[in-house]
């Protein structure tokens, strides 16, 4: 399971909702390569937040790309979608083949080290298509991610590795939160690229 596309995606959840671990999507040296051009190539920012009231900036680091210059608010930013590069192309090309799924835009989150992470949240923003599939690709550290049913406070657990892909689909948003948990052991970057499809309003 390590380093391997699985011929059976793992299915992630135990109810009310559809997660789906599919292994690795590529090669060890593949995953280095891609990792290397993204932390080069794309135009990462620090995000921006507003939160109780307070106006922040995260440590993490973000971008958003689609086929149009979509406007996408996300914790209480708005953000305009930047054409998509080269290798960006590339991998939602490989994720839609292995998903059978179409996307129009990417979130990428850039945490420098097991000091930044993600809270519990869902995706549920209004301007992602509802119970549409959101595919997972992580590149960089292996990080824990967890998910936490809403009402059960059920916890499951697993490891994104290099290269990995994970798509959430179906009720997931509606039934559980997720979160990419902090960790001391973990000492380098991983860049995440969450693939999405925005309805037009
Ligand atoms: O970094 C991750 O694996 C997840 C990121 C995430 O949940 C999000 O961008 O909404
Ligand atoms: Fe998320």
């Amino acid at each position: 399971m390590f380093d391997e596309l699985l011929k059976n995606p793992i299915s992630v959840l135990t109810q009310d909702g559809d997660v789906s671990y599919y292994g690795t999507l590529m090669s060890w040296r593949e995953a280095d390569f891609y990792l290397a051009q993204l932390l080069d190539t794309v135009a990462w920012q620090h995000d921006e937040a507003v939160i109780f009231g307070k106006h922040i900036i995260t440590k993490r680091k973000v971008a958003w790309y689609g086929d149009k210059p979509y406007s996408y608010t996300y914790s209480n930013t708005t953000k305009s979608a930047l054409p998509w590069t080269p290798q960006l192309v590339d991998l939602k090309t490989q994720v839609e083949l292995t998903t059978g799924e179409k996307f129009n835009s990417c979130l990428l989150n850039l945490y420098h080290d097991g000091s930044e992470g993600m809270a519990w949240h869902s995706d549920g923003e209004t301007d992602l298509k509802k119970n549409g599939a959101i595919a997972s690709l992580s590149f960089g550290a292996a990080r824990k991610f967890s998910f936490k049913h809403k009402r059960t406070k059920d916890i499951v657990s697993i490891t994104l590795q290099h290269g990995s892909l994970l798509v959430m689909k179906g009720t997931t948003q509606a039934n559980w939160l997720h979160r990419l948990p902090l960790t001391k052991r973990v000492q380098e970057p991983r860049v995440n690229l969450t693939f999405r499809t925005i309805v037009n309003r």
